[in-house]
């Protein structure tokens, strides 16, 4: 060989900081961990730069960080996707954003310990869901409307959740217009057929990480190759505006919700466009193709990790209307 200069060396551990997520006091502390733990940190001056990151570091990167909410854990994510490196890169959340419910799942407890899981933690191969060819970790929920999302509170998103949109959503119009749907959910391994569900909702919550009702936990299995779907029937707008409690609706008893697993469905609406929030970003469209990638994205989780809290309890207790 010849005596040519080796280029800037690509690093190995790229930390991708969100300076705004939650209550932004986190840059400090995240960037002194990060340089301890050997990572070249790039922040983040807009919308758009956590998935470009992410998406430049990852060719070369064994590990890529997100240090911020749900939001930025589904940015680096799709930046890692867009490389086409998710079968290289193994990513790592560090919680800075208001909800943190991936990370909560995951059993990643504060920015301290993010770096103890890094160094001692176990990998996970974990499914990922796509959404018109988005990838999002948590959830995909159709429904809710952007206004309502960028207006709901921090404290309601860190008690509720996803359900704090969808508690906004529904009391920000007096009024709900409900969304004609087509729902159709492909055959399971396990020879269930395909189904199709046709009528007037008011929103639909799929969940991959995320689990909306009847189970004890909030978290769905993340390792199944399933999404688990929830259908919101219109027949429940009554209760919701009369006040009705979330947890009662969405409890394991209502009759107007469908409940579905499988491993992809296509979303039709028979009139304009619906908004979707994947992991809390928005997206429009009036067809949705989702589907799962069973174990493609390696995560360094906390000991407190669980593919499946519910340790196999079935989900969905499906009512004999729904057949
Ligand atoms: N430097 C920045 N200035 C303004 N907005 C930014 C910046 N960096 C990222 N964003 C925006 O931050 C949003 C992601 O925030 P994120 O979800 O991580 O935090 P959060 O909303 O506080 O937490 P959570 O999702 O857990 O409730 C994205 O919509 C992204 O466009």
């Amino acid at each position: 060989m010849g005596c040519s200069m080796s280029p800037p060396e690509a690093s190995d551990r790229v930390l991708v900081c969100n300076p705004v997520s939650g209550s932004g006091d986190h840059v400090d502390d995240v960037t002194a961990l990060a340089a301890d733990h050997g990572f070249e940190v790039r922040t983040t001056e807009q919308g758009g730069d956590a998935k470009r990151f992410a998406r430049e570091a990852a060719p070369e990167a064994d590990l890529i960080a997100a240090a911020g909410g749900d939001g930025t854990l589904n940015a680096v994510v799709n930046g890692v996707a867009g490389a086409d490196a998710l079968e290289t890169t193994t990513v790592a959340v560090v919680p800075a954003g208001t909800g943190n419910n991936f990370a909560t799942n995951i059993g990643v407890q504060g920015l301290e310990h993010a770096f103890t899981v890094i160094e001692d933690g176990r990998r996970r191969e974990i499914d990922i869901g796509t959404a018109n060819g988005r990838v999002f970790v948590n959830s995909c929920v159709g429904g809710i409307t952007a206004e309502a999302s960028s207006e709901t509170t921090t404290e309601s998103k860190a008690e509720l959740g996803v359900l704090a949109y969808v508690k906004n959503t529904v009391e920000t119009l007096g009024e709900f217009d409900s969304l004609p749907l087509r729902v159709e959910t492909a055959p399971r391994p396990n020879g269930e057929r395909a189904r199709a569900w046709e009528g007037e909702a008011l929103f639909v919550l799929i969940g991959n990480c995320r689990r909306f009702t009847g189970a004890r936990t909030a978290q769905a299995h993340v390792e199944d190759g399933l999404l688990e779907v929830t259908i919101v029937e219109d027949a429940a707008t009554a209760n919701l505006v009369g006040g009705a409690a979330l947890e009662g609706l969405f409890g394991q008893e209502s009759t107007h919700i469908v409940r579905r697993r499988t491993p992809s469905l296509a979303i039709e609406s028979r009139e304009e466009s619906v908004a979707y929030s994947l992991d809390g970003e928005m997206l429009e469209t009036e067809t949705l193709h989702l589907e799962t990638t069973p174990n493609a994205l390696e995560i360094a989780v906390g000991e407190d990790y669980r593919a499946d809290p519910d340790d196999g309890e079935l989900w969905p207790l499906e009512t004999p209307a729904d057949q």
